[in-house]
């Protein structure tokens, strides 16, 4: 087992790239949770030109180290390893679908964890504890039940939102709850998605007070009646930008193509420009006895590198940055 909490050399600091489906992260463990990121750190780290980059930073704590991580553990002891995700920007997030996969994949390489083949372990997030099961190269990771973020909010045609991309007129979204937020817009199906400019941020209104994510999806009838239909789908994610994929939000727009397309599948292929993933409905019997429809996320997950960040990085907090270092962690 590799001793990941200390400096590799020096006062450097060990890390591993990996990757999900394209959606891309820097990772390190802190088994006890004695290495708090700073956002302008994080920034730096995730900044393609200025750092290692990547979408997000996933630190590996014990759930026991983090208060809510102790709180989870009260309903999940199983739980051992808390998932801290930030954004790219340096912002905290509740939840990362593709985050989960890599993250146990990172657990699983490093030898603080073991999962053989078709068995599942818990892992700890801010949107609850997430089962994930091992098949083959795959992880599948029981997200939870997903909602409605504002059903008292919907219109006739069951949508909530506006979204408004570069140069083009608003089109109507719905708003979904995967842990983290989402705003779906569904174009008409077989629509090219290549044409949309997410360059910068499209804009949502009534404007969420969390922000976020936004997806744009078509339902395409390419599918073969034996395998699951295949919805294509962009993403700016909240904090970061476009990204390759996201796997909260090809869940959250699975949930949204089945509500306003009227097909009730409960399997899904999603397409995301770093590749597919498999979306899939199943009702759930939760503690209280309750029936609640959870939403599986299947795919792949993959390590790239390890390397040391070097301790000229480590201080960037007290490092004075320059306008122009400033202006490149802004973006
Ligand atoms: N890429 C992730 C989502 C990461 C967090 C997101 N940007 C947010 O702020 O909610 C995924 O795979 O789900």
């Amino acid at each position: 087992m590799t001793d990941s909490s200390s400096p590799a050399a020096g006062r450097g600091f060990p890390f591993w790239k990996g990757h999900g489906t394209g959606n891309d992260f820097v990772l390190f463990a802190d088994p006890d949770g004695t290495r708090e990121i700073s956002p302008a750190m994080t920034a730096w780290i995730c900044n393609r030109h200025r750092g290692i980059g990547a979408d997000g930073l996933i630190r590996a704590v014990r759930s026991e180290r983090l208060p809510e991580g102790r709180e989870l553990l009260s309903f999940a002891p199983e739980a051992e390893w808390f998932m801290d995700y930030r954004n790219a920007d340096g912002s905290v997030a509740e939840m990362c679908g593709n985050g989960v996969r890599v993250f146990v994949h990172f657990l699983l390489s490093i030898g603080l964890a073991e999962l053989p083949e078709g068995s599942t372990l818990t892992v700890g997030t801010r949107a609850g504890a997430k089962k994930v099961t091992r098949i083959g190269r795959d992880y599948e990771i029981d997200m939870g039940p997903w909602r409605k973020a504002f059903p008292e909010r919907a219109s006739e045609d069951g949508t909530d939102a506006h979204v408004s991309v570069a140069g083009s007129e608003p089109r109507r979204g719905l708003s979904i709850d995967m842990g983290n937020p989402h705003t779906v817009v569904i174009l008409p199906a077989n629509s090219s998605l290549a044409p949309l400019d997410l360059a910068r941020e499209p804009v949502v209104s009534p404007q969420p007070r969390r922000g976020t994510n936004v997806e744009f999806a078509s339902l395409t009838d390419e599918s073969d009646p034996d395998t699951p239909r295949v919805i294509t789908m962009r993403v700016y994610e909240r904090s970061v930008g476009e990204t390759q994929a996201c796997g909260t939000g090809a869940c959250a727009t699975a949930a949204a193509v089945r509500i306003l397309s009227g097909f009730q599948d409960d399997q899904w292929t999603v397409q995301m420009p770093g590749g597919p993933v498999l979306v899939r409905f199943q009702r759930e019997r939760g503690m209280g006895g309750a029936v609640r429809e959870h939403v599986f996320l299947r795919g792949p997950a993959r390590m790239v590198a390890n390397g040391t960040i070097d301790p000229e990085m480590w201080d960037v907090d007290d490092a004075s940055p320059t306008a122009q270092d400033l202006l490149e962690v802004a973006r």
